[in-house]
């Protein structure tokens, strides 16, 4: 049998202040910090160990990455950082607040834009300071291959090749792994293992900070997933997530 951790990134600044994030760098808040140590501590304690790492390119992953290792003396990792597990582009709602956003165009509108499988948000513009076409971590990639908004979609179609190409080789060399990632692009994993249809995928919310384990079969067909520690709260903190879209 094979087994994965994921995990979403500890609180940031931008999950406190309500707004919509997307490939906006923020920092984590001091509650997400500890959220990362917190979920570090409680692998630890459970007999997790881990031999490769992957995480997107934002700070918010890569630090609580940081946190959980350096709880599970393991900063020696490796660890491979890669584009494709960023959060979903949120286009021109980069920024702006989830609840004002709720009462002006309504909470349904919000929905969609949150959790639709094919229904992007309003595209940013091309020269907007808000995007990153001008960003140098992104400069191996073509200008067109930089999102400018993406629906799960769009986030599913470059979460399963990076899924496919680098982390299923490291599971079948029989390496123990661990990926920090962000809501979107853990629930565009999920979709694409578990089979979500389009319509169900509306009602799947990440907690931060929890450990989410994935038990495969030996030609690593998923056979469950749980998250680690109190089942309770990480449903309660999935629901508080749902709810971030309300007026
Ligand atoms: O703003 C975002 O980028 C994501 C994750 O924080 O939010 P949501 O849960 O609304 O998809």
């Amino acid at each position: 049998m094979h087994k994965l951790v994921l995990i979403r990134h500890g609180e940031s600044t931008w999950n406190l202040e309500n707004r919509f994030t997307g490939w906006t760098d923020v920092d984590l808040t001091p509650t997400g910090v500890s959220q990362a140590m917190s979920a570090g501590r409680l692998l630890k304690a459970e007999g997790w160990d881990f031999d490769i790492c992957f995480t997107s390119v934002l700070k918010r992953a890569i630090h609580t990455l940081w946190y959980v290792l350096d709880e599970m003396d393991r900063i020696w990792l490796p660890v491979i950082k890669d584009w494709r597990l960023n959060e979903r582009h949120y286009g021109a709602l980069q920024g702006l607040n989830k609840a004002d956003m709720a009462k002006q165009y309504g909470e349904q509108q919000v929905l969609i834009w949150r959790r639709s499988y094919d229904t992007p948000p309003p595209a940013l513009d091309p020269d907007d300071p808000r995007g990153q076409r001008h960003d140098r971590r992104y400069a191996a990639l073509a200008p067109e291959q930089i999102p400018l908004t993406e629906c799960l979609k769009d986030t599913v179609a470059r979460v399963v090749p990076c899924w496919n190409d680098t982390i299923v080789p490291a599971m079948r060399r029989g390496q123990r792994v661990l990926i920090s990632a962000h809501g979107n692009s853990i629930r565009a994993l999920i979709k694409h293992l578990d089979g979500i249809s389009d319509a169900n995928i509306v009602n799947l919310n990440i907690p931060n900070g929890i450990p989410l384990v994935y038990e495969f079969d030996d030609e690593l067909r998923p056979l469950r997933r749980y998250y680690l520690g109190d089942a309770a709260a990480a449903e309660a903190a999935a629901a508080a997530v749902a709810r971030q879209g309300k007026a």
